[in-house]
């Protein structure tokens, strides 16, 4: 398993009291499975996201990325983890606003002090992949929200992570674009083995994945998706 969360708890300060965020999570993503994230304001999805993404360390329970035991790792570790094997797509694209497309993906590739001409050429290929082919040179004004979203998505597989966590990729984008974009994200988990999470409210992305995970007090139960046919 490429993602694997074991029997995670994760607590917040909350007054003289604790609040518990993720209560006993377990999950487990292979490569090629997408996989959502649904569940109430405050059910601790975006908290089950920060934990995958190594940004937050639990209470107590197990966090293993590509065959990594980051649980008891240190801050340099996690971050050196993170850099090598997972992609992340926020919410709101938050591209550079004075960057081309290409110089947002390079400037990943110059922060993990990769080659130049390889990154160029990996960037490319991407931009292709995200079917932004000839929009290299625009700058995120002069593109639509569901292209800047499809920036950002490329811009998280700059470092070819086998893990990429999506949090609300569609919350900005119309029915349409949204769907593209979910479509995309499939796409993109089978060709490139990603064990892929999303977290989303949007019911009609729940069609494109291959697994439900359903938050709901910071406790998890796994579903299959409803199926459109
Ligand atoms: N940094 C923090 N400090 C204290 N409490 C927090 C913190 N982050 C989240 N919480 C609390 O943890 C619980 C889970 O929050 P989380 O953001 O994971 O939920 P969510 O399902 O992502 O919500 P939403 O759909 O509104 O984004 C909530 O009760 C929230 O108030």
């Amino acid at each position: 398993m490429t993602l694997k969360l074991t029997d995670v708890v994760l607590t917040y300060p909350d007054g003289d009291r604790t609040l518990t965020a993720l209560d006993h999570v377990s999950l487990a993503v292979a490569p090629g499975e997408f996989a959502a994230v649904v569940g109430p304001s405050g059910s601790g999805k975006s908290s089950l996201l920060a934990v995958a993404a190594t940004l937050v360390t639990p209470a107590s329970g197990g966090v293993s990325i590509a065959g990594q035991d980051v649980s008891r790792a240190g801050q340099a570790a996690r971050t050196k983890v993170r850099r090598d094997h997972v992609g992340i797509v926020f919410q709101q694209a938050n591209l550079l606003p004075s960057l081309t497309a290409l110089d947002q993906l390079l400037v990943m590739a110059h922060l993990a002090g990769e080659s130049p001409r390889t990154a160029a050429e990996r960037a490319r290929e991407l931009l292709l992949a995200v079917d932004l082919g000839g929009k290299e040179h625009k700058r995120p004004h002069q593109l639509s929200g569901g292209e800047r979203q499809r920036v950002n998505i490329a811009r998280a597989l700059m470092n070819s992570p086998e893990v990429l966590l999506v949090d609300e990729p569609t919350s900005a984008l119309d029915h349409h674009r949204g769907e593209r974009v979910v479509s995309l994200l499939a796409d993109l988990t089978r060709k490139n083995d990603l064990a892929t999470v999303m977290v989303t409210h949007d019911l009609a992305a729940l069609a494109a994945v291959d697994t439900v995970l359903t938050m709901s007090d910071g406790r998890l139960a796994e579903g299959t998706p409803p199926r459109a046919h």
